[in-house]
């Protein structure tokens, strides 16, 4: 099994990750706070009240985990379409692969990757939606989780080892589907304007990997509301009985609307992070020779 697409997945992801990650704390606090009017009103708020630390908050635990993750998505990916097609990472490009076999493969990294990313990814939205400043005025309550090692142990005591795989249903019908169209529009846009058997341009591959990661959030936004209120939800107990009762009752409650918060911040994310993805992705593949 070829390890070198999940070494360079794990470098590529980690990239990715530290730029999006201010991002990505505004939009977990606009799905699942209410207290925000929108992007700039929650990342005025942020920065006053926590200074530009607030929006790193929960980054170490996904930076460890990372390595992990993409390169199970990446590794997975690449060698089932080496199974499926009999195709070789280098072999590819003179010899594309159909889309089917690319949205298949996609959507079997997507699955795979979710049981390596649910707790992390629990952990991580429980820290960002902390509020408290690190220098807290004296008196004040302390935060309820004091890191990520203290965010895991609590779950594991107060919501048992299944605690910290809330969320992961939902988490594996967002992913599952939508990193089949993450890798399908990549390469569609990859093959556009380059030609056969000839690598795309890093241009070309900054552009594709900035739309896969567009066009699939697009599609993942609205499970991706209901995965991060779920993952809140095993503070209050007995909030939502599951995913439909959860899509159910925020719909009910807050409008359609509810399902696309955070599309927007969610795009302007998606572009620089997946755009530095697949740009490292390629050329550590390509420099390996
Ligand atoms: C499939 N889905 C849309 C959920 C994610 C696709 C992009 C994944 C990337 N690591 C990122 O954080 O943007």
């Amino acid at each position: 099994m070829p390890v070198e697409e999940f070494v360079a997945g794990w470098i590529s992801g980690a990239l990715g990750l530290v730029l999006g990650h201010p991002f990505d704390t505004v939009k977990v606090r606009l799905q699942t706070q209410t207290t925000y009017r929108g992007i700039i009103d929650c990342m005025v708020k942020t920065y006053r009240h926590e200074s530009l630390l607030g929006f790193f908050k929960g980054m170490s635990f996904p930076i460890a985990s990372i390595a992990m993750v993409n390169s199970v998505l990446f590794g997975v990916y690449s060698n089932t379409l080496l199974a499926l097609t009999a195709t070789s990472h280098r072999e590819r490009r003179a010899q594309p692969p159909s889309y089917i076999h690319v949205f298949i493969a996609g959507c079997i990294g997507g699955f795979v990757q979710v049981y390596c990313l649910a707790p992390f990814d629990l952990i991580k939205v429980r820290l960002q939606n902390q509020t408290e400043p690190r220098a807290r005025p004296p008196g004040s309550p302390p935060p309820r989780y004091r890191g990520p090692v203290h965010c895991a142990v609590s779950i594991f005591q107060e919501e048992g080892p299944r605690g910290l795989f809330r969320g992961a249903w939902a988490l594996t019908l967002r992913d599952t589907p939508t990193m089949g169209i993450y890798f399908v529009t990549y390469e569609w846009l990859c093959r556009q304007s380059t030609r056969d058997g000839q690598d795309p341009s890093p241009a070309r591959v900054l552009v594709a990997g900035g739309f896969a990661g567009i066009a699939s959030w697009a599609v993942a936004t609205p499970l991706d509301v209901i995965k991060s209120r779920l993952q809140m939800a095993g503070l209050k107990r007995g909030a939502y009985r599951g995913v439909l009762d959860c899509m159910v009752s925020s719909a009910r409650q807050e409008g359609l609307g509810v399902f696309f918060r955070g599309l927007t911040i969610n795009s302007a994310r998606a572009f620089p992070v997946n755009a530095v993805t697949f740009l490292s992705y390629e050329y550590l593949l390509r420099s390996w020779g």
